[in-house]
Parts: C-alpha cells; structure tokens; sequence
C-alpha cells in the first residue's frame, strides 16, 4: 500500500520508553521524542506532540503502562493506588477526545479483572503491557476496516476535501477518514484530495498534505475559507472528516472548521462523512452539548508558527479547538462495525449490540 508507514507511537527500549513522532515540528523535520515518566506524556499530549483521537488513546494506554511498570508497591492494593493516581493525572492532559478515557478505563478494567485472579504485582505490571499493545493493533484492525467501508461510498477520480488530520499519524496505522484514501489509490482510484489547511495549528497543511503528498495522492492544499470555492467549481464530490467524540444523536466533535464545512456541503449537496471508530463513540452524551470542548492558549493564534506576532499583544482571542457539527448535517457516519445512517440514535447503538 502507499502508505506513510511511520508508527508515531511505539514501546521501544526494552519496553521502557515511549517513542512518539513529533507532530509539532513536521514536516521540517521527522523527530522522535523518548519519553520516560508520566509527566513527559501528559506534557507531550498536552503541546500536540501527539495528537488525533486514536493516538492519543494509545499514547495514554502506554504511558499508564509506564507509570505503573516504575511503581514499587509490592502489595495489589498499594499498586492500584499507583495505578490510579497515573491515570487520573493523565486524563487531564486533554478533554474532547474520549479515546484518551476510553483507553484509560480499558486499561483499568484489565487491572481490576486481573488483580481478581492474580495478587503478584508483576503479572499484573505484564498484564497492562498485553492491553496497551491490544489497544494499539486493533486500532490498526479498525481504521482499515472503517476505510474499506468507507471506500464502498466512494467512486474513481472523486474530489474528496478534508479538514484537520485523520491521518496515519493520528491513529495505530491507515487513520479514518484518510484510510479510504490509501485504499484507494492503491487500486488506481486517483483522488483529488483537497486539504484543509486548519487553523490556528495547521493541521491540515503541515501533516496531511505531507502524508497524502508522500504516498504518492494528488493532494492540493487550501486555507480553510476556500472550501466554499472549491465546492462551487464543482471540485468536491465527498467531504471526508475524522472524530474527537460523537453523541448518541450523532453530533460529532471534531476539529474546529468542522462545522463550518459541513454547512457548506450541505449547501452544495455534497455528502459528508465521518469516520469514526467505536472507541470515539460516546454514548454517555446524549448531544453535541454534552461534549467538553477544549479552550486552548491565546498564542495559537497569535504566535504560534511566526517569528513576527500576527496579532497584537493584548489582543482578546478566543481558541476553541473542536466545534460540534449537528447530526442533521452529517451523510453517514462510518465506523469499523458498518455504515450508519439517520436516525443515529437508533443505528449508533445498534452498532453496539
Ligand atoms: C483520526 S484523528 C480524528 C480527530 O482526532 C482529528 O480529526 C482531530 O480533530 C484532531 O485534533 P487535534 O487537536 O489535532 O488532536
């Protein structure tokens, strides 16, 4: 496949030490960060390092796994307690994406269901391993199986636009909304993807059109106000987006200019789609204003990627980093279990069962 094989999260060093890919500095440069101790994860988790819902999850599994590793309890009670200060402290380190306390509570079911069988601490310690690494390669599993279901929508020489990066780099391998796009050009499809570039943190343009562009896509990188245009000339056929977290109801955070997008699409009659593994699915959110959404720091948008400000000092800013699109505005939402269709309420949780 023509994919960017780039795992941007791993366990390397004897299992001690969490290798991510710098998603900060690409794509000037490929940089790996070995992060040891709880607090370089949550920092790393934090600044974007790593970034994208599934990665996330992963990233978090492991670093639990390595908190819990470097604990010197030596009795099942002491090291819950270990256990869980870790995990409660890296469910801090951001707020929209479930992925992070969906693996973080996995990793937590297997502790306790473990401890009822086994009362040494390395087996336990080995049995949190085995669960991280689980959350990894099935998430692998499930971007591809959301892209091969997501490809059966799709039709040879489509423009396709995308917003932000559901990307190889965001998730195990493949990404979602970006998997029916490898799939494809491997059988010859010749997509025209049109990239979002994403603001304020650029997403868009510093990682997907450096993935797709490596893979060999016709990738054509926009500011995200030329979506408008693009779908006028008629060069859109299918809007493709990723998740943070969607409600029973089907809105669905993801990130902010997501909305924005799907308004356009649904002016255009272009059909948008999400692609969303199960893990990003929230049921406990009945809507969209269940969903925490992040507010980020004022120097994304006035600093951050410049050596010259871009905005005055005292400028008031206001940065949230996800925006919630209305169910009503969304085609289908894609997922590993098949595709669901409105009414979400009912086919969200049929997926489920
Ligand atoms: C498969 S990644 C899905 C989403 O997490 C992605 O679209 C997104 O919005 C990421 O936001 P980010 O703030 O870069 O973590």
């Amino acid at each position: 496949m023509a994919i960017n094989v780039i795992q941007s999260v791993k366990l390397e060093d004897n299992l001690n030490t969490l290798v991510l890919l710098d998603q900060t500095v690409l794509p000037g440069k490929t940089e790996f960060l070995d992060l040891t101790t709880q607090e370089e994860i949550w920092e790393a988790i934090f600044e974007l390092k790593v970034r994208g819902a599934p990665a996330i999850g992963i990233a978090a599994a492991y670093g639990v796994y390595l908190a819990a590793k470097s604990s010197a309890a030596e009795n099942v009670d002491e090291f819950y307690q270990d256990f869980k200060k870790a995990k409660d402290y890296l469910a801090t380190s951001r707020p929209t994406a479930v992925n992070l306390f969906w693996a973080l509570d996995r990793m937590e079911r297997r502790l306790k269901e473990e401890t009822e069988r086994n009362k040494d601490v390395e087996a336990l310690k080995n049995a949190l391993l085995e669960e991280a690494h689980a959350i990894r390669d099935e998430d692998e599993e499930v971007c591809k199986t959301i892209g091969e279901h997501a490809l059966t929508l799709l039709k040879p020489e489509m423009g396709i636009l995308t917003h932000c990066n559901a990307g190889t780099i965001a998730t195990a391998k493949y990404g979602t909304a970006l998997a029916p796009i490898y799939l494809g050009t491997e059988q010859d499809y010749n997509f025209k993807v049109y990239a979002d570039e994403t603001r304020p943190l650029l997403q868009g343009a510093r990682l997907t059109a450096w993935e797709l562009e490596q893979a060999g896509v016709d990738v054509t990188l926009i500011c995200d106000n030329m979506a408008s245009i693009v779908m006028k000339e008629g060069k859109v056929q299918a809007v493709l987006v990723g998740c943070d977290r969607v409600a029973q109801n089907g809105d669905t955070a993801n990130k902010i200019g997501t909305s924005g997008v799907a308004i356009l699409a649904k002016h255009y009659n272009i059909p948008f789609y999400v692609c969303a593994p199960l893990s990003t699915i929230d049921l406990n959110c009945k809507n969209g204003d269940d969903i925490e959404i992040e507010n980020r720091g004022a120097e994304e948008v006035t600093a951050k990627w410049y050596s010259e400000r871009m905005a005055p000092e005292e400028v008031n800013v206001y940065n949230p980093a996800f925006d919630v699109t209305d169910h009503s505005l969304i085609t289908a939402i894609i997922t590993e279990k098949g595709i669901a269709y409105p009414d979400y309420q009912d086919s969200l949780k049929k997926l489920f069962d």
